[in-house]
């Protein structure tokens, strides 16, 4: 009889140490030939980490790496190509102004011709439904179709693995439920799968097995098909999931944030005009604005935020200041707090300290300012408490920001924002690449807000989210936004219809009834 086959990779003792932490320490795993295999972990856990150093983009500081039962040294992500492992990372790596041709030549070895990639490109993207026009520009695609360009990318080097960190954070439900199948076809090819999400129900529906990380080191394995989210939700936190408290909200509490027939012409060309929005945010509520991304979510944010001013000054109130033409520091000081959609660029500044980037937004509300001096020693202390009450995993307030894992950069960005104490809070995707443990957390955190009487609007493309935190819900469909209907008065297929802008009334004009909903 033969002996069995190695497995297709088999990791041994890798550790990897950083200057403030060891975010790899003797992790063991191995896996086979069309395996799905998830590795699942907390923010911070040291997934991320290993697997830049199965691709060759980390160095490990020890351990060993076994390829089809070979010991094999991965020095850069090429080497890692030639032996047969493909990555689709967290964010896109796609250049915007190329074509899609161009895009996939640029990470082929040699040089082939054009026309020939994109009668390549049509094969594989045909052979895993996977449709890509090769000769469209990366800047005009969605972000469901560039995230396609990535893979068809990846399969066209034939991986024997290939790894995905977080490929669904910006996928629609049904986009992810067509990213499972063209999985699944790729492993009933032989291909292994390492896959990595915080979104546990879909672990349970594509892993066949998976390695939990605590951190830094492995604590356990499991058959997802076997657990339930909540057990292992317990294997990667060692507790169980907190839930979320919420009652109803306090009825009569002032309007905080007005929309008052907001229209406003997007910079980007391919961006998304504001039509006419109409919408109050009451002290002491939760609204949720639901939609698919790209919906003017991101033009709406900009416009209330004051990174975009508009032409007048009456169609944004805060706190009963018209604020339409109010620069982002001045509505800051009416008690406006916000975290925006991208952590990395505009939520932090990447390079600069956690204290730095605490006095970037909290310096007046949070006072880290002294007679025109930085108070540096208060704004270490802020940030320090931010760290400690969001459960920051981190080496301290002097790191620098871009040294954080995704959801840890995420609870200390939320944090900043909600220690001001403030009377407006608007915020992005609350809980995008964040943990079970650190959503439940931040859901509560937002919640807890709004009994103190804060007035909050939230955006998220997570339908169950919006209906476990929000009391009314809005949607946003082609730069329109629907009336705001009390959640408990409405469901996720009703929302769902709406976001391709079905609503009542919606032609072109809020209505009347749209107007007294809102
Ligand atoms: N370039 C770096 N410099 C310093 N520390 C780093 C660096 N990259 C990661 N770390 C640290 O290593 C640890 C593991 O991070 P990693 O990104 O691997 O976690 P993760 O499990 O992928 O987390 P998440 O789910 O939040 O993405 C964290 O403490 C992080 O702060």
């Amino acid at each position: 009889m033969n002996p069995p086959a190695p497995p297709r990779l088999r990791l041994a003792g890798i550790r990897k140490v950083y200057p403030t932490v060891v975010a790899n320490d003797g992790i063991a795993l191995a896996v086979e030939a069309g395996e799905i295999h998830a590795v699942l972990g907390e923010n911070g856990a040291g997934k991320s980490t290993l697997m830049k150093i199965i691709y060759g983009a980390a160095r490990p500081s020890a351990g060993e790496m076994w390829w089809e039962g070979e010991r094999v040294e991965v020095a850069n992500p090429a080497q890692a190509r030639a032996l047969g492992i493909g990555m689709v990372f967290q964010h896109f790596s796609l250049f915007e102004t190329l074509t899609v041709a161009e895009n996939v030549a640029l990470a082929l070895p040699g040089k082939p011709p054009l026309s020939e990639l994109a009668r390549r490109i049509e094969e594989v993207s045909q052979h895993y439904g996977l449709p890509v026009d090769p000769r469209r520009h990366v800047h005009a695609l969605s972000v469901g179709e560039r995230q396609r360009v990535e893979i068809v990318r990846c399969l066209l080097q034939n991986p024997k693995l290939l790894i995905m960190d977080e490929p669904t954070s910006v996928l629609t439900p049904q986009a992810v439920e067509k990213l499972f199948d063209t999985l699944r076809q790729l492993a009933a090819e032989g291909c292994s799968i390492l896959y990595i999400s915080h979104k546990l129900d879909e672990i349970q529906a594509l892993c066949h097995t998976a390695t939990v990380l605590r951190g830094g080191r492995v604590s356990g394995h499991c058959r997802p098909a076997e657990e339930t989210p909540q057990s292992m939700a317990r294997l990667m936190t060692g507790r169980d999931l907190p839930v979320c408290e919420h009652g109803p909200a306090a009825a009569g509490g002032e309007v905080r944030l007005r929309l008052a027939g907001l229209s406003h012409a997007s910079d980007d060309p391919f961006g998304t005009d504001l039509k006419d929005i109409h919408l109050d945010v009451h002290a002491g509520e939760i609204v949720g604005i639901a939609g698919v991304s790209g919906n003017g979510q991101q033009e709406l944010l900009r416009a209330i935020s004051g990174e975009d001013i508009i032409a007048e000054k009456f169609p944004v109130q805060i706190c009963g200041v018209e604020a339409g033409r109010l620069s982002a520091g001045r509505r800051r000081r009416l008690g406006l707090c916000f975290v925006p959609e991208e952590r990395l660029g505009r939520g932090t500044v990447p390079s600069m300290s956690l204290t730095d980037n605490a006095v970037l937004t909290a310096a007046r509300n949070a006072r880290l300012v002294h007679a025109g001096f930085v108070a540096f020693g208060r704004a270490r202390r802020f940030a320090a408490e931010c760290i400690a009450r969001f459960d920051v995993r981190c080496g301290g307030p002097q790191v620098e920001a871009e040294s954080l894992s995704g959801g840890n950069l995420q609870k200390f960005i939320v944090g900043r924002e909600m220690l001001q104490a403030p009377r407006v809070f608007v915020c992005a995707q609350p809980t995008w690449g964040v943990d079970v443990g650190a959503a439940a957390f931040i859901r509560q955190a937002i919640i807890d807000l709004r009994n103190r009487g804060c007035a909050v609007l939230v955006v998220s493309e997570e339908l169950d989210e919006l209906f476990e935190i929000c009391d009314r819900i809005a949607v946003m469909a082609q730069g329109r936004l629907s009336p705001a209907r009390p959640a408990a008065e409405t469901g996720v297929e009703n929302i769902g219809l709406w976001m391709s802008g079905l609503w009542p009334g919606a032609d072109g004009s809020a209505t009347e009834t749209g107007r007294a909903a809102a």
